[in-house]
């Protein structure tokens, strides 16, 4: 069975148990992991050895099966570094999701994290999906930020939360799924499925024995 979606004046036609394309974007400070966490969820490897900083943007599709729903993510993975700042500017209007990350053994990256949230907020779409991600939770002996810091943080912004890691994969699919769940229920307009981000990933992440 097909539906008819419009897009702009064209009429294509798009299978009803397929979400069109949603464009989801990983922005953080330089260094905090998120071409990792792209590979490792695209993947399913974590990069090791030397560090390689994006220049501009990136893209990479993952087609994601949601609850019986096909979701198709492009994920652009920005640079953290400033002088890219302009480039990656451009690309938040058309963020459907946004991935924030800092790294849990960079306090700075976690400081920074209200400078990315004001430009989120004059950037991105009001109504974007946002979430934070504390990612690098493996490095235990170079923790310097708290998880409590962290859901400290997400709450008092009202965005949803949790710790990451690109090397051990920990949380990285579940984080993508929360979107993608988010997204398809956005999109597919069901009134018989009343889903809530905060409370799937609360319930997830107490499921996984944390919190
Ligand atoms: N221990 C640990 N190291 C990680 C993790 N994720 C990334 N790294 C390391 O952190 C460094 C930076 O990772 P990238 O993914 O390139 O960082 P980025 O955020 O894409 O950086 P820019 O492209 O400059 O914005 C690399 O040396 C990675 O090996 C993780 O989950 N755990």
């Amino acid at each position: 069975m097909n539906s008819f979606e419009t897009i702009g004046s064209v009429f294509k036609l798009q299978p009803v148990n397929t979400v069109q394309m949603r464009n989801v974007m990983l922005v953080g400070d330089s260094g905090v992991g998120k071409t990792c966490l792209l590979v490792r969820f695209k993947d399913g490897a974590f990069l090791a050895g030397s560090f390689i900083s994006t220049v501009g943007i990136d893209f990479r599709n993952k087609v994601m099966n949601v609850d019986a729903v096909k979701v198709k993510l492009q994920i652009w993975d920005t640079a953290g570094q400033e002088r890219f700042r302009s480039v990656t500017h451009a690309y938040y209007r058309d963020a459907h999701a946004l991935l924030l990350l800092y790294d849990v053994t960079n306090r700075a990256s976690f400081d920074n994290i209200q400078a990315w949230l004001s430009e989120i907020h004059e950037y991105a779409q009001q109504d974007a999906v946002l979430m934070l991600l504390g990612n690098k939770a493996d490095a235990t002996h170079d923790r310097v930020v708290k998880r409590e810091d962290g859901e400290r943080l997400a709450k008092e912004f009202g965005v949803p939360f949790m710790e990451t890691s690109a090397r051990s994969g920990l949380n990285v699919e579940l984080a993508f799924t929360a979107v993608a769940k988010e997204l398809k229920h956005r999109s597919m307009k069901d009134p018989s499925e009343n889903f809530k981000l905060q409370e799937y990933v609360n319930k997830e992440m107490r499921g996984a024995g944390c919190c």
